[in-house]
């Protein structure tokens, strides 16, 4: 028997927690405010950040629309970052990415005033992560932290494999995974003989965005499975990294495509928005 991470259930339950801390806030006349940045017509983006609006007005956060056309320049996206930054107004900035081709994401980020770098991928954010004095993480590790808690999963000196190395889960995860002492492998594209190094870890952390890139036999039996990919396959249906069909019922926790990571991603978007609101008092 697999138990479901069911993402969706926790990530409710901690948005009704913020609704409470929001109504603290409004007490004290702040109304925390997360400005929301979106360039180009990418239609997935224009999906997150209506869920993410969404879920904001429902918790009580405002949010700042910053929609621009494709042919933004990466110098008119700076400035604006800038404007965001002096605006006392907002609390968070978030950059939805990707960014259109061309755009240099680093620089854009690295616009980003720390304490407001809401998703938390400014350098210097990713730096105090990994000297374990992180304040704002990125939102998908950080959720993928808070529902192996809640189900109690024990990561100290347990193996952990991250499938994948990107700068918004892969990398962050090796730090949040080796703070909470973790033996923690990271394999990528160049990685040899994937299989033998997954099916020796007690949790593998998937994001490599290829549907069902792996299968159960890829796994033991008493893994923890989470998958962070968001795939369409060839009917369309929404998939993760790893193939549902073959792993549900072949390991200990799995974690449900939809209803598993991304909603936790948003439930951490907002917590930290809420909670840069609270370090302005
Ligand atoms: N600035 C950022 N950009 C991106 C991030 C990020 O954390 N910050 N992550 C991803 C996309 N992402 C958030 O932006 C995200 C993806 C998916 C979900 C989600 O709730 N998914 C649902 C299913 C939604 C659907 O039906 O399509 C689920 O898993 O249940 C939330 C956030 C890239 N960009």
């Amino acid at each position: 028997m697999t138990t479901k991470l069911d993402g969706k259930k926790l990530s409710n339950e901690i948005k009704e927690e913020l609704k409470e801390r929001v109504r603290c806030l409004q007490d004290k006349g702040i109304t925390p405010c997360l400005a929301v940045v979106l360039v180009g017509d990418d239609p997935a983006s224009q999906v997150y950040i209506r869920n993410k609006k969404r879920a904001a007005q429902k918790v009580g956060v405002k949010t700042l629309d910053n929609v621009l056309p494709a042919s933004t320049s990466e110098n008119e996206i700076i400035d604006l970052i800038y404007s965001l930054n002096n605006d006392p107004q907002v609390h968070g900035i978030l950059v939805q990415l990707p960014l259109p081709q061309g755009i240099n994401e680093d620089r854009v980020i690295q616009a980003i005033l720390p304490s407001k770098d809401v998703d938390g991928f400014h350098p210097q954010n990713i730096g105090k992560l990994f000297m374990n004095k992180g304040e704002l993480a990125p939102c998908t590790p950080n959720g993928i932290m808070h529902l192996l808690a809640k189900y109690d999963i024990q990561l100290d000196g347990k193996r952990v494999v991250i499938v994948g190395r990107s700068k918004i889960v892969g990398m962050p995860m090796i730090a949040m995974m080796l703070n909470a002492n973790a033996t923690v492998t990271v394999t990528h594209s160049h990685t040899q003989n994937l299989k033998e190094i997954t099916r020796e870890a007690d949790v593998v952390i998937v994001a490599v965005g290829k549907a069902e890139f792996l299968t159960g036999d890829y796994f033991k039996p008493s893994a923890v499975v989470i998958d962070v990919g968001m795939n369409r396959n060839e009917a369309g249906k929404l998939v993760g990294d790893v193939e549902a069909a073959s792993t549900a019922d072949k390991v200990a926790f799995m974690t449900p495509v939809p209803g598993g990571v991304g909603p936790m991603t948003i439930a951490m978007l907002l917590k930290q928005t809420i909670e840069i609101a609270e370090r302005s008092i």
